[in-house]
């Protein structure tokens, strides 16, 4: 018998509504957009190990599969959620299948998309490090200021690794977690291709972590690393070195049954 459902991994149809450009284009930086999209209102649409938007937990690292055509779904985090919408942030790739995709989408076009969970779960404790190696803030973004709402963590410190400075965008968001966390947010940049004041310059490295993250207790402190597999092995060694044994120093370890 043929079966006439439409499988899970296709989601449901989702509208684009806006597209923002955060990074233009330009010789030497490859651009970054936030599209926003409507919450499909139908949740009986989502089945199999396919979530509806609105249970996508942003704070655990939670993500939107985007279904591109011809291709496979692909993982994005949720930048942000909101009532009716929900925004991806995504950077484009030369020849990327999936990103190039996104970005020729026009507003008003749809595509099938749905929540997936990443199966981890929250350390508590009370200092936060995040590493976010280029897009990689679209994760961490959101989950340090998501740290800093729940309130045990008395510190959150973000470390956002980029090539330069015009690499970087929500500037506008940093300055807001800063004004309203003063004493608990800290941000702070590492360049690798460019000097720049009051920004670290280089590659990261153990006694720059160790540097840069300097908790009053260092068995309350936990870390999320966000940029390619590669990137994030690299980092859990470098964290291993100095004396923070990863996954129990994890904030968002995988869950048991997800290992
Ligand atoms: C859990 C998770 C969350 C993610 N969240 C986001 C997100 O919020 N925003 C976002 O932009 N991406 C995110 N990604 C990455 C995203 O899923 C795609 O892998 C990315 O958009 C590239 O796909 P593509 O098909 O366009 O490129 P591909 O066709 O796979 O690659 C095209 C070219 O770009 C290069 N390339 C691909 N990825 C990278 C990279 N990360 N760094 C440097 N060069 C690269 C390739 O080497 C290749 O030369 C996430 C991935 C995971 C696993």
């Amino acid at each position: 018998m043929v079966s006439t459902e439409t499988p899970w991994w296709l989601g449901a149809p989702t509208k684009l509504i806006k597209k923002t450009t955060l990074v233009p284009a330009a010789p030497n930086h490859l651009p970054v957009h936030t599209l926003t999209f409507a919450i499909p209102k139908d949740d009986s649409a989502f089945s199999g190990r396919a979530k509806p938007h609105s249970e996508v937990a942003i704070e655990l690292g939670d993500v939107v599969k985007m279904v591109i055509p011809g291709y496979k779904p692909k993982s994005y985090s949720m930048s942000a959620i909101r009532d009716g919408e929900f925004d991806i942030t995504f950077k484009v790739y030369p020849n990327g299948r999936a990103s190039g995709f996104l970005d020729r989408l026009n507003v008003g076009d749809e595509m099938g998309t749905f929540g997936m969970t990443a199966g981890r779960h929250r350390n508590p404790g009370s200092f936060v490090g995040c590493i976010a190696f280029g897009v990689g803030i679209t994760e961490c973004l959101p989950v340090a200021q998501a740290e800093l709402e729940k309130g045990d963590a008395e510190k959150v410190v973000l470390l956002w690794a980029s090539r330069t400075m015009a690499d970087t965008f929500w500037h506008d968001k940093i300055e807001d977690l800063k004004k309203k966390y003063p004493d608990r947010f800290q941000m702070a940049h590492i360049l690798s291709r460019e000097e720049r004041q009051g920004c670290l310059k280089g590659r990261i490295n153990p006694e720059l972590l160790d540097q840069v993250f300097q908790p009053e207790d260092r068995s309350q402190a936990r870390f999320l690393s966000v940029g390619t597999k590669e990137m994030m092995r690299m980092t859990d060694k470098m964290l291993e070195e100095i004396d923070y044994p990863m996954p129990q120093h994890a904030l968002l370890p995988k869950s048991q049954k997800h290992r």
